[in-house]
């Protein structure tokens, strides 16, 4: 990527990590962060200029906006439509406007209203975490990630190919899509899953009882199928309010495969409620997970700790303090690990084994797999 002045409006998780990245390929780039509201964006911006990902914040588009290369809409997706009117009347003619908003449907719908299709080119990451925010954003975040690109039937070829290279320099793997294939398929494999996820936690709190039992005694399971439920409100409102027919009829596929469910279990039906698990069994086992093919690698090591209070921040702060980024912690049960083990997880494997060298050291005993 030559030096180009490439501009953030929201930044948070995912804006911050492509800012990270770009950064990390090219540090000739200028990299420029809008943000509506001081007070609502806590210290990220701050933060990211102290930390030279970004050179200029702004509180004013017009301020810097104009002479962008490339503009990324990093908000949630309702308020990266907002912006398209008045991107449109100063930005460069040559200038790429991209967004990396969970649905497509919609922004493509205002940028042909607008008049935008020869600049816009819609974009979507399919990593991410549950948490939000510039300071839980990593360089690594998109790395072998799949990352769709919805370009318009107007977009030019060179606009495509610089935009691609981009992708494909920050790690994550560009693949195009028309924008209605798009959110027929996240539809079935982010956003329905999110309102299951946080539909079974609403049902869970509403059942509990006072003790909170359900509450003390959720395990891995629960957690495994729930971790998405801690995601962004905000975001996963937009988001559920503009994928509404495509969310709706994924939704009504799965309430009906929950009654089918429901009426082999009156049955007693051995057959279906086996071939139920089955199935879904091998479906699972055949999506691949680690280190395979282009997907997402997974560098994860597990520890014995003690069980008392502070225990998970002294090795938080141990690691932090020798420069290692963790992606993820936190404790499980499963048959495995009977007692229960801290599960570390790191974006790099350079970042595991110095995890593991450092930990032995402290006489840590530490779990590989
Ligand atoms: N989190 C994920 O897993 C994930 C993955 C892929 C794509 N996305 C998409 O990325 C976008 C950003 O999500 P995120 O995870 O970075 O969320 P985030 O909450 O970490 O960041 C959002 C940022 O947008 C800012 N913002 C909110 N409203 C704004 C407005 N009106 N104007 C300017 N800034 C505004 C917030 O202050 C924050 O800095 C969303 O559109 C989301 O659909 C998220
Ligand atoms: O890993 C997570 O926490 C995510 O939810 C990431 C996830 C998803 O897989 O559903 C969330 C929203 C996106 O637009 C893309 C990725």
């Amino acid at each position: 990527m030559n030096d180009s002045i490439v501009g953030f409006i929201g930044f948070g998780l995912i804006g911050g990590s492509i800012a990270r990245a770009l950064k990390e390929i090219n540090p000739g780039n200028t990299l420029i962060a809008f943000n509506y509201n001081i007070n609502k964006l806590g210290n990220g911006l701050k933060e990211a200029l102290d930390d030279k990902v970004l050179d200029h914040i702004t509180y004013d588009l017009n301020d810097r906006f104009p002479t962008c290369d490339i503009i990324f809409l990093c908000a949630p997706v309702l308020s990266n439509i907002t912006y398209l009117t008045n991107l449109k009347n100063m930005i460069k003619p040559d200038c790429i406007v991209t967004d990396v908003g969970s649905v497509k449907g919609n922004i493509h719908k205002t940028v042909s209203e607008l008049g935008l299709e020869h600049q816009f080119i819609g974009g979507h990451p399919m990593a991410g975490s549950e948490k939000t925010g510039y300071q839980n954003s990593h360089s690594k975040l998109l790395e072998n990630a799949y990352y769709i690109l919805t370009p318009t039937e107007k977009t030019p070829q060179d606009k495509l190919h610089k935009l691609y290279e981009i992708v494909s320099e920050i790690g994550a793997i560009p693949l195009i899509l028309e924008p209605k294939e798009h959110d027929n398929i996240t539809a079935a494999i982010s956003h329905v899953p999110h309102i299951i996820a946080s539909g079974l936690v609403n049902l869970v709190k509403e059942s509990d009882d006072t003790a909170e039992k359900m509450r003390t005694l959720a395990a891995g399971g629960f957690k495994d199928i729930t971790r998405i439920a801690s995601s962004s409100p905000v975001m996963w409102q937009n988001i559920c309010l503009t994928n509404t027919e495509s969310i709706s009829n994924v939704l009504n596929q799965y309430i009906a495969c929950l009654q089918d469910m429901r009426n082999a279990l009156e049955r007693k039906d051995e057959d279906y409620i086996y071939r139920f698990f089955d199935t879904a069994s091998e479906y699972r086992d055949s999506i691949p997970n680690k280190s395979i093919g282009m997907m997402k690698k997974v560098f994860e090591i597990y520890l014995d700790i003690i069980d008392e209070a502070g225990a998970i921040a002294t090795i938080a702060t141990l690691l932090a303090t020798n420069r290692i980024s963790i992606k993820n912690i936190g404790i499980i049960h499963n048959r495995e690990f009977e007692q229960g083990v801290l599960r570390i997880e790191f974006y790099e494997e350079e970042a595991s084994v110095l995890a593991v060298e450092l930990l032995k050291k402290y006489r840590y005993t530490v779990y590989e797999r």
